[in-house]
């Protein structure tokens, strides 16, 4: 198996936490992304400390009331699945703060970390200030939530980003890549795939490959699992009659989304 695809772990850490996802660390051999996916029964508590890394806390399912240090944000979470394919409620939480969710029902969380030096406001990111931005047309037709966009400056490094693709769909295509510190030509951003498909036994295929093939992984992710992109261009292809869910993780040197589609596929975009 691609040490690209990760498969759930699901280890209990305490009574009613259970760690579907650790990629921190020496975990996940990225440099700036880390990604953890948490399960909460009802009451349960998890904590986080946060020293040089900024968190955004995406309330995935269920409810949950999170608290950062004197500021507690309450009933968060719009849906019992993502695939009620409504926005959710998050909330960034920056270096040096400690924070604490807590389930009021059942509750799956992400946490989305990366590098912080500069501490800046904890936020509520509010499902209802996300608009639904519609990418692409014919068979790459996707939805976007976009959580924390570079657009919103209340992050120092942290991208994270939602994304629906329907049916015999692609997305994350044509090919992009953004694994290059060059701007304004293009921007260095590792990113994780958090992978959820409807039905539950549906796959996606995702590939990740370079332009001197160095690396080319093609892989089947299926629910509940997450796929790491260090470099390279990764789209997603979707069988008829499942519905894709992902969210992405991204964070590089300069927070900048600034890709590049690979030259062999430009042409899809230029179509009528
Ligand atoms: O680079 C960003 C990720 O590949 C996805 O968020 C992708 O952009 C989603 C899409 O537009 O298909």
């Amino acid at each position: 198996m691609s040490n690209l695809l990760r498969k759930p772990q699901d280890v209990v850490k305490s009574e009613g936490v259970t760690i579907v996802h650790d990629i921190t660390g020496e975990r996940s051999n990225l440099e700036y992304v880390g990604f953890k996916v948490v399960d909460l029964e009802k009451g349960s508590l998890y904590r986080g400390q946060l020293d040089n890394l900024e968190c955004c806390i995406v309330a995935l399912t269920g409810k949950v009331d999170i608290n950062v240090e004197e500021e507690t944000f309450e009933n968060l979470g719009t849906r019992d699945s993502v695939f009620e394919r409504k926005p959710t409620d998050s909330v960034y939480v920056s270096n040096d703060r400690s924070f604490q969710v807590k389930a009021i029902t059942g509750a799956r969380v992400a946490l989305c970390y990366s590098p912080s030096q500069e501490q800046l406001p904890t936020k509520l990111i509010k499902a209802d200030s996300i608009e639904a931005e519609h990418r692409g047309k014919y068979n790459n037709q996707r939805k976007v939530h976009n959580i924390l966009p570079d657009s919103d400056p209340s992050a120092n490094s942290l991208l994270v980003v939602e994304v629906y693709t329907e049916s015999g769909n692609w997305s994350s295509y044509p090919p992009h890549k953004h694994d290059q510190d060059n701007l304004p030509e293009e921007s260095f951003l590792e990113e994780t795939y958090y992978h959820e498909m409807d039905p539950q036994q549906g796959f996606v295929f995702q590939r990740v490959y370079t332009d001197d093939r160095s690396l080319d992984e093609t892989m089947t992710a299926g629910n509940g699992d997450v796929v790491v992109v260090p470099k390279g261009y990764h789209p997603v292809g979707v069988p008829d009659g499942y519905t894709s869910y992902y969210l992405n993780v991204m964070a590089g040197p300069v927070r900048k989304w600034k890709f590049n589609n690979d030259e062999d596929h430009e042409w899809i975009v230029n179509r009528d």
